[in-house]
This record gives structure tokens, sequence and C-alpha cells, in this order.
């Protein structure tokens, strides 16, 4: 867990060793301890080098261990001790130094960082902060506002941007272990009280309440509702007025109202579902582990839309040449202006050339014969679809991996079409698709596993969080997404306004509620889709009852909006109004809350008060039970990645660990029990019927959320 040994006949090395990341386990706190105790009661050793096995110094507390009871040395006593040791201590830090890690470098007395070393305090980013000293020391070495900026938004910085900050003494391009080892040979008899950062005055501002309150509302505006970053506030204020003795304590006692808190159990459950997420598995065997993905040099976008834009440019920012393919010139023109002007904003950003080599545009399919990868992301239409995929059959070699961005078509209906079923998956890219990070890899029933392993290990190297689903309409997210829908539509008619259900679902963390949203996306999509299946429209069978289809309530509310040419922030008006097509300021509309009383009194509905916690159960419980179904027909995997799905690509709040995390968080009896109240008064909403799986997690006493999937018997999985 730490190597000790003794170099240059006078100095201790301390080598971490907890691989994959040298997290600070009790294990390796204890290792640590006594080797640092070694160090400074040996009379040959006259400095320490502390260093991470791998090229990793370290990445922080181990996160597992927070579940349970502290076990082992604690870290803050453990880390004063270093500071105040009487040998010189330097950190060597290679990969990243991280939380714990961080902390670590900041109680030795100097720092050697490789170039290519990040460092941060990313505890908040995990419900907690930074309490082995970080919100004492950092503020106390490179003052209140930079201290604040890193701690509240948990950045990663590099290695030169920390040497400029004073974090670091050195950046080396060679073996930072080796150079650490030669700088404490030198520093051997130098004076150290300057080098200990918790005896340092805190540089303060002369304006400290003033600025405080402006990082407070920043805060509270970025984040509303979390916890995290307005304890480090008071935890750095602490720092800027108080002696480290006390501003020690009160660290802890912030981090005490913080650790056991639901939003750090919600956060850090999210971090290990985004790790879990990647490791995808098929009944058969196949997973992630065993399926080799193919490497890809090449790939070709079909269609120049918004979505096709995102995707050219999320594949030759990564180096893959592209070949974009438009129907018509104009439109080949347009988008390939677009995607340059991206490509360029984008290299200036990050501080790189923009990599318009890699690009080519066309009008002819023919040109793609030797592509690696196809994704096709035309108008959402299956004939074109169908006929796209013919045609690439022909055209491309017979080992082009042939991909649709569809985002709730049948993906083994495309790949009916194709001279090679197994070579066709899904690629649900969200829009924008160059900044969103989710990626919904369909597996079709015939796709095959060196299919979906390409297509996963493409959206990791695009950047992209990828989650395998299986194959059915809307796949996971747009399918989870209806029911949530609809109850915000139905709330509206039975007497809420869009303007209170979106402030209950930001006031519940969302960034945006329903409305809002969907006026940013556009309602047209839907208004078409709603026209196509027959729902609305010419098309709409007569005998339906009004505000019935297919024996189930319908809210015909959003065509009628559509009716009027209200497409949302495009058009200017939408459930909202906004100052002029495009705006993005919403306000309430007058016209909407006619229309609303107009339709109520139509179809003599008597409004009612509708409170906030009817608004919150009746969406997020619908949207969760429609999780259920989809676990139990094994549409995704584990709870994690419906959760993962919802964090990356509809802006559920992290806080609240996403739609499953969240009921087991409320309590699945409590969400049983609230559905069940909701079915009885709404028998015809079938998706406020409760799940069969959630009556049965019931049923075995609740388990947590890690332990639903060996409660799922699925059948017939999709995966
Ligand atoms: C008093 C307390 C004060 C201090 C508090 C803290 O320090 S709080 C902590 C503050 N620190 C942080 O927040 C840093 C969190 N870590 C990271 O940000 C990244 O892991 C990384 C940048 C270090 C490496 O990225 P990468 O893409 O190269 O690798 P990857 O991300 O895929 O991880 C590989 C494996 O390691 C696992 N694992 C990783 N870290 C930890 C951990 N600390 N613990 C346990 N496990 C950890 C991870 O789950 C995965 O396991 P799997 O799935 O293979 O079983």
């Amino acid at each position: 867990m730490a190597r000790y040994e003794l170099v240059k006949r006078s100095v201790a090395l301390i080598t971490l060793t907890n691989p994959p990341v040298n997290a600070l386990s009790s294990a390796v706190r204890h290792a640590m301890a006594k080797s640092m105790e070694q160090a400074l009661n040996d009379p040959k050793v006259t400095a320490v080098v502390i260093c991470g096995e791998n090229g990793r110094f370290c990445g922080g507390a181990d996160i597992r261990e927070f579940a349970g009871p502290l076990r082992g040395p604690p870290l803050v006593p453990l880390l004063d001790a270093i500071e105040a040791g009487e040998k010189p201590v330097v950190a060597a830090i290679e990969g990243v130094a991280l939380g714990g890690g961080f902390e670590l470098a900041l109680v030795c007395h100097y720092c050697i960082a490789h170039f290519k070393a990040r460092l941060g305090l990313p505890e908040v980013t995990l419900g907690i902060l930074p309490a082995a000293g970080g919100t004492q020391r950092l503020p106390r070495l490179i003052g209140i506002p930079a201290a604040l900026e890193l701690i509240t938004t948990g950045r990663h910085i590099s290695a030169q941007e920390a040497l400029k900050l004073g974090i670091v003494d050195q950046v080396t391009e060679q073996n930072a272990c080796e150079v650490a080892v030669e700088f404490a040979l030198r520093a051997v008899a130098k004076p150290l009280s300057s080098r200990r950062v918790s005896m340092l005055t805190t540089p303060c501002p002369p304006d400290l309440d003033a600025l405080l309150e402006v990082v407070t509302m920043e805060v509270k505006k970025k984040a509303r509702g979390v916890m995290a970053p307005l304890a480090c506030i008071q935890a750095v204020r602490a720092a800027a007025t108080m002696p480290y003795s006390k501003g020690i304590k009160r660290e802890s006692e912030l981090m005490a109202t913080l650790f056991n808190s639901g939003q750090a159990r919600a956060l850090q459950y999210c971090f290990f579902a985004q790790r879990t997420a990647g490791k995808w598995t098929l009944p058969s065997g196949a997973q992630w582990n065993n399926s080799k993905p193919r490497e890809i040099r090449s790939a070709a976008i079909i269609g120049l839309g918004t979505m096709g834009r995102g995707i050219v440019v999320s594949l030759a920012r990564v180096g893959i040449s592209v070949i974009a393919v438009e129907s018509e010139k104009k439109l080949l023109e347009t988008g390939k202006q677009m995607v340059i002007g991206m490509l360029e904003r984008d290299a200036k950003r990050r501080g790189v050339s923009a990599s318009l080599n890699l690009l080519k545009f066309t009008l002819s399919l023919q040109d793609l014969k030797d592509v690696d990868l196809v994704i096709e992301a035309v108008f959402e239409d299956m004939a074109l679809k169908k006929r796209v995929f013919q045609e690439l059959s022909k055209v491309c070699r017979p080992a082009t991996l042939l991909c649709t961005n569809t985002s709730g078509l049948d993906v083994d209906a495309l790949a009916g079409v194709t001279d090679r079923p197994h070579l066709v998956v899904g690629m649900h890219f969200f829009s924008p698709a160059h900044v969103m990070k989710l990626l919904e890899v369909v597996c079709g029933p015939r796709s095959s596993s060196e299919t979906i392993a390409t297509a996963m290990s493409l959206g990791k190297r695009m950047g992209k969080v990828s989650v395998a689903v299986g194959n059915c309409p809307g796949f996971v997210g747009n399918r989870m997404l209806k029911p949530y829908m609809d109850q915000a539509t139905f709330l509206l008619e039975e007497g809420a306004t869009p303007e209170q259900i979106d402030k209950a679902l930001e006031d519940f963390g969302f960034a945006m509620g329903v409305f809002r949203m969907s006026d940013l996306a556009g309602l047209d999509v839907g208004w078409r889709i709603r026209k196509e299946s027959g729902l609305t429209g010419p098309d709409v069978d007569p005998k339906n009852p009004p505000r019935r289809r297919h024996g189930r309530r319908y809210c015909p509310i959003p065509d009628m909006v559509c009716e009027q040419g209200r497409f949302g922030q495009k058009t200017g008006r939408g459930w909202y109004m906004y100052d002029k097509p495009g705006g993005t300021n919403a306000k309430p509309d007058p016209l909407i809350q006619n229309l609303l009383e107009m339709y109520r009194s139509r179809y003599a509905i008597q409004p009612r008060n509708i409170s906030d916690q009817e608004i919150i159960e009746r969406c997020l419980f619908a949207l969760a039970n429609e999780g259920f179904r989809i676990l139990e027909d094994g549409i995704a995997a584990r709870p994690e990645d419906i959760d993962v799905i919802y964090l990356f690509g509809y802006g559920f709040p992290r806080h609240r660990g996403g739609p499953m995390f969240y009921a087991s968080m409320v309590g699945l009896e409590r969400v049983l029990e609230r559905l069940e109240h909701y079915h009885q008064a709404h028998p015809d909403v079938p998706h406020l019927e409760p799940s069969p799986l959630l009556k049965k997690l019931v049923a075995c006493g609740s388990p947590s959320v890690q332990t639903w999937r060996e409660h799922i018997k699925t059948m017939h999985s999709h995966l």
C-alpha cells in the first residue's frame, strides 16, 4: 500500500501503491503513517519524497470507504504531522493529485509536477468538501478568490496553471520522481517554517464579505439547492477569519453536515454509476472486457442538419477523417460553412488548430465505399432511412459498420434492409451533438458484440458517456420522457400553469422545467410525430371521444398550441412568449392562460389548486415507473444505466442521483403508495399503474438500487 526505499543514501522515497489511482484507503493511510514515522526517525534520512505508483500520484480518499465506518488512521492528523516534520518532504506529482491527493501535496514542503499532471479538489462534485485541510491551506497559499473558484467548482487544473498559482514549485518534462529526489537533496538544511502552508496568513481581500456574497449568489444560481458549494464557501471564510487550528475544526463541522447527506450519497452514486455504465454486458455473455472493438479511422455522416453537423465535429476533433453527405448542393454548402465555423471556434477555445483537413463534403453516396463506419442522421422518417440503408448496403464495402442516429425508430427494421444486419447499431446522439455528453448505443437483436463494442468505444473516444440500451420505441431516454411529459400536460388540464410546473421542477433541481425545455427543443417535432401516428390531425379516428386515444387519457393542449404556430423559442412563442423569434427570455403569456381557461371550460373541468409536491410526484414517479418497466423489459441492463442517461441527456439534477436513485431515496414503498393513489384517481392513465418490478422490489424489502439487478429475471432481454 506504500513502498519505502532509501535512495541516494539519504532520501526516503515513499511510493503509494494502491492501483488504479492510489486512493488513500485505510490501508494506504496506515502504511503512510508507518513510512513517515520511519523516515522521520531514521538519522540517515535527511529528506523525503512522496510519489505514486504507475505514474499516478493520488486520486484522493477512497470513495468506496465513505459508505462504511471510518477505519484506520484519520487523514488530518497524518497530514498535519507530515507538514510539521523537521525534514523536507517533496511531492512528486505525476498523473493526478486530486482531493485528498492534492491535500497531501499541500502539506509537502515542496511540489514537483510533471507537465502532464492535473490537480484539483473535486470533493464538491461528490457532495462533500476538501476536509483534510484543503479549505484551510489552499486559501493561505493562493488567496481567497482563486481558492474559492477551485474549491466550489472542483475544476482540475494543469501543472502549468498550478505553477502560475504558486501551488507547485517546478514543472518538469522528465521523471517527476527523479527530479523531486534531486530537489529534496538541495532542500536539506533550508528553513522549513515558510513552507508550512497552515502557518501562513491568508491574504485577505478588503471586501471579503462582498466577494463571498457574489460567489454565494453565483453558486446558488448555477447549482440550485446544492449544499456542498455553500459549505465550501463557509469553510473558506473560516480560512480568512480564523487561525488554522480553529479553521480546521470549522472545516470538520461543515464536513459532518455534508458527509451523510442524501446529496452526498447521490453524487457519489453518480460517480460510480457513470463508470458502471461503460461496462455493458449482453445475455449472450459478450461484454465490455471480452469483445474487441474495431479501430475506426474514417467515418461518414449522412445529413448535415443540426445533429449531423454536431456529429461531424465530434468525430473530426478526435482525429477521425469524416466524409459529410447532403442531398442538395445548397444544403451541403450551408452545412459545410457551419461545420467549419464550429470546428474553428472549438479549436480556438482549446488552443489547438482546427482539423479541417480531415473533412470532405460530397453529394454522392458513392464516395463512401471505403469508410470504416457510417452514421445516418437524416430526417426522422422510416421510409427515407430505409432507402438510405439499402443504398449504403450496396455502396459500402462489406465490412463497413452502418449506424443510425434515430431517436426512437426501430433499429432492427433498418438492419433488415441491409446485407449486414450484424453490423448495424443505433448511435443516438443528443442535440447539440458536439456538446451533449450522452450517447445511447442501441443494440438491435442482430447487432454483433464487435459492432456494439465499436460503437461504445467510439463514443468514449469522442468524450461521450456511452450507454448500451435495447431496441424499442424511444429506447430508454425518450421512452421515459413520454409519461413525464404527459403528466405535465394533464396537470395543465387540471389547473396548473406552465410556469408553476416549471418552477416546481426547477426548484427540484432541473436546469429547465419541462415547458421551457420543450420551447427550447421546438414543439413542432412532437406535433408532427403525433400527427403521423394518428393521435391528432385529420387522421384521428372519429370514434375517439375527446381527450382519449386508444382507450387512454390524451391531452390535446400541446396540439392546440402548435396549431397557433407557436413552436417555441424559434418562433418567439410557445408555452411562453419571448422578445423575438430565437429569444431566450421566457415570460408567461396571457394567451396561454386564456387558452387553458377556455379549454377547461369547454370540457367542464373545475381547476383546482395543485401543490408542488403533486407536480413532483406525478411527473417523477411516472418517469421512474417507466424506468422499472424498462428494466423488466430488458431494455436497460441496470438502474445505473437509466440514471446516467437522465443525468447526461435530460438535465436530471445530479445531486438527486437520477430518477431510479431518487425513487430509492424517497423509498420504494412510498413511491408505490403514491402511484397507487394517483392511478386510482386517474385510472385511464396506464403509466401511473405501478410496474410489477416496483411491487416486487417493495415485497423484497426495498433493496438498495445497486442490488436491483438480482431481482430482475428478464425472460427476453433486448440487450
Ligand atoms: C477527509 C476526506 C477528504 C478527501 C476527500 C477526497 O479525496 S474525495 C475523492 C476525491 N477524488 C476524486 O474525486 C477523484 C475521482 N477519480 C477520478 O476523477 C478519476 O478516476 C481519475 C481522474 C483519477 C482517473 O480517471 P480514469 O478515467 O483514468 O479512471 P476511472 O475514472 O475509470 O477510474 C478507474 C477506477 O478507479 C476507481 N476510482 C477512481 N478514483 C477513485 C477514488 N478516489 N476512490 C475509489 N475508487 C476510485 C473508479 O471507480 C474505477 O473503478 P472501476 O470502475 O475500474 O472498478
